[in-house]
């Protein structure tokens, strides 16, 4: 199976001890079920079989019985076998299902357009060679040539338009394989592969209910193709865009912003960046300074999407400002670039356990709704 993966197998190994230690901890969670199901559906683009995962489960039971010695019991033996029998059963299933709803384990999608901002942002126009169907808000995951088997998560930028097509902005990351690929190498007319689509921050307020919406970086991608939509099915709604930036040259959503302040006239548009010379983050002090100066937050629905430490930073001012946390919509995403601490043993992933570096097709769902 070695060659079913990449090279680099670091953060597979991290990501396979974050899906078994998801589900030891969610063990009596009714949702666990649908968690593995959408695993399942999405494994299908791994090319994996019934076969595999028999393969996989006798191979993990084998290194738990090696490194566990004498804690490896009669009993916990019993109680793995059956764990990793029914999260098999449940995963198979969910790649049955999609299957027999007809849905391809992969789209194929050609690039058709590659529009370079400065040097770390690209903006990239997808065919896909078949209807893609999702939701405004949602993110696809997205493998290349250039980095074969690996696979990164990229939210689409814009609501489903009539002639199929996609956008995605990406970021470039230092030491990102995939945004280096996609910002730097990849040309109109290669080919990207897409997996089914993700996530659930999509349109969930009711309508005449007042909502802000806030992106930072690229996070802006998700929040733009949910002004899309609002501004096609509800252009009458009350709100707020607050788009945060490191620098005025990375406000490349001002155009766009500005089309759907006059589509949508009951939103007021903010744009923060950080002042020149100073360092990024910067912008997010001023944009606390800019939500603790605006009222009503206990009526507001919010939309947030940015980097991780972003997206925590601004949630919990927002509960302080009066929020309702569960009115609180994000994405939960992996930390990349800088942000990253990887731990270098199970007994540091146990005390701090890091921000989950893999596609979870339920991490992006709001908290509660
Ligand atoms: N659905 C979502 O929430 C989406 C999230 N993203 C994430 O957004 C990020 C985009 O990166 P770039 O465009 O390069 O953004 P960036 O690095 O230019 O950051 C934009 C702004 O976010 C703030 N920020 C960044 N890191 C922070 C931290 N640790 N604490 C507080 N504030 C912080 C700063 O104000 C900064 O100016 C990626 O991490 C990507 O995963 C991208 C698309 C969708």
């Amino acid at each position: 199976m070695r060659e079913l993966f990449p090279r680099d197998l670091g953060p597979q190994r991290d990501r396979l001890f974050a899906a078994l230690t998801h589900v030891v901890t969610h063990l009596e969670e009714p949702r666990l079920a649908h968690y593995l199901g959408e695993l399942g559906r999405d494994h299908r683009k791994f090319l994996a079989t019934p076969a595999l995962y028999t393969a996989v489960g006798a191979s993990l039971l084998a290194a738990f019985a090696h490194a566990s010695g004498p804690a490896w019991t009669i009993e916990a033996e019993k109680a793995w076998t059956e764990a990793y029998g029914r999260v098999a059963e449940l995963m198979t299933a969910g790649a049955a299902a999609s299957e027999e709803e007809g849905q391809p384990a992969w789209w194929d999608a050609d690039v058709v357009g590659h529009r370079r901002y400065g040097d770390d942002l690209a903006l990239l126009t997808l065919r896909p060679r078949r209807p893609y169907p999702y939701l405004a808000g949602q993110y696809a995951s997205v493998s290349s040539l250039h980095v074969p088997r690996v696979w990164r998560t990229y939210s689409l930028a814009n609501a489903p338009r009539p002639d199929g097509t996609l956008d995605l902005h990406v970021s470039r990351v230092a030491d990102g394989l995939m945004s280096t690929a996609l910002t730097e190498r990849l040309r109109v007319g290669e080919t990207l592969r897409l997996s089914t689509p993700g996530g659930a921050l999509t349109a969930r307020t009711p309508p005449g209910k007042p909502r802000t919406y806030i992106a930072a970086g690229t996070g802006w991608a998700p929040v733009r193709a949910l002004l899309e939509e609002a501004a096609e099915d509800e252009p009458e709604l009350e709100g707020r865009l607050f788009v945060v930036a490191r620098a005025k040259e990375y406000l490349y959503g001002k155009p766009d912003a500005e089309r759907f302040r006059s589509l949508i006239p009951g939103l007021h548009v903010t744009y923060i960046t950080a002042a020149p010379r100073r360092p990024r983050d910067q912008a997010t002090e001023r944009l606390v300074q800019a939500l603790r100066a605006s009222v009503n937050w206990p009526a507001h629905d919010v939309y947030l999407a940015g980097p991780p430490g972003f997206l925590g930073e601004v949630a919990e001012e927002l509960e302080e400002l009066g929020t309702d946390p569960a009115r609180v919509f994000h994405d939960t995403l992996p930390a990349v670039g800088r942000f990253t601490k990887r731990p270098n043993t199970h007994a540091e992933w146990l005390i701090e356990p890091p921000p989950l570096h893999w596609h979870n097709p339920d991490a992006r769902a709001p908290r509660e709704v």
